[in-house]
């Protein structure tokens, strides 16, 4: 099969690093707790007025590149490749995106390495890209296609409401490589 991976959410842990991003800057505002939080995007869950601040944070230089790796991503992707999948790295960058697009090629030479760069699929728009599945945190995905992959939700405390196939990287084999 031909797999998409999501970057954000999915391989990269940008909810702790964000968290653990605010709570050293220091705001009197406290850090959502990771379980609490409860839409995709983390300005949702602050009060407008910090907007910016929470924006500062993620489009600040190197925040994309030292984002951890998510439990058990790394191991799961090299699975699936040895398992015989395509698999591919399917990523939206940011709007401000002169940091997070560099940056999201670094992260994946870094952690899966440089021949792994040929695998990436940067893209604003995920329903024109060919695939079997999509592996997304993003419960709402949204484009100018009717997507030929079927999309398996990535478990986040933010998309827990909603009832879709799911997975983490704890029961890939049973999800994905059946
Ligand atoms: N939880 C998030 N809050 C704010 N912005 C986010 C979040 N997750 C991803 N993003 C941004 C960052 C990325 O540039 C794009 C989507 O990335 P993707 O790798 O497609 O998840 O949205
Ligand atoms: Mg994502």
């Amino acid at each position: 099969m031909l797999i998409l991976i999501d970057q954000d959410g999915v391989l990269a842990d940008f909810e702790r690093a964000f968290h653990a991003a605010w709570q050293q800057a220091g705001h009197d505002f406290p850090a959502v707790a990771l379980e609490c939080r409860t839409s995709l995007h983390v300005r949702d869950d602050y009060p407008e007025a910090l907007y910016g601040a929470v924006e500062a944070i993620y489009t600040a230089p190197g925040f994309y590149r030292e984002l951890p790796p998510i439990a058990g991503a790394l191991e799961g992707v090299r699975g699936l490749l040895e398992a015989g999948h395509d698999v591919r790295i399917c990523t939206a960058p940011l709007n401000q995106y002169r940091n997070c697009v560099t940056e999201k090629f670094e992260w994946v030479e870094r952690h899966l390495g440089a021949d792994f760069v040929d695998r990436i699929i940067l893209t604003k728009d995920k329903t024109v890209v060919h695939g079997d599945i999509l592996v997304d945190d993003n419960p709402d995905i949204r484009g100018s296609r009717r997507p030929d992959w079927r999309q398996v939700l990535f478990d986040q405390p933010y998309n827990r409401q909603l009832d879709m196939p799911r997975m983490s990287w704890a029961s890939w084999r049973e999800t994905l490589a059946g």
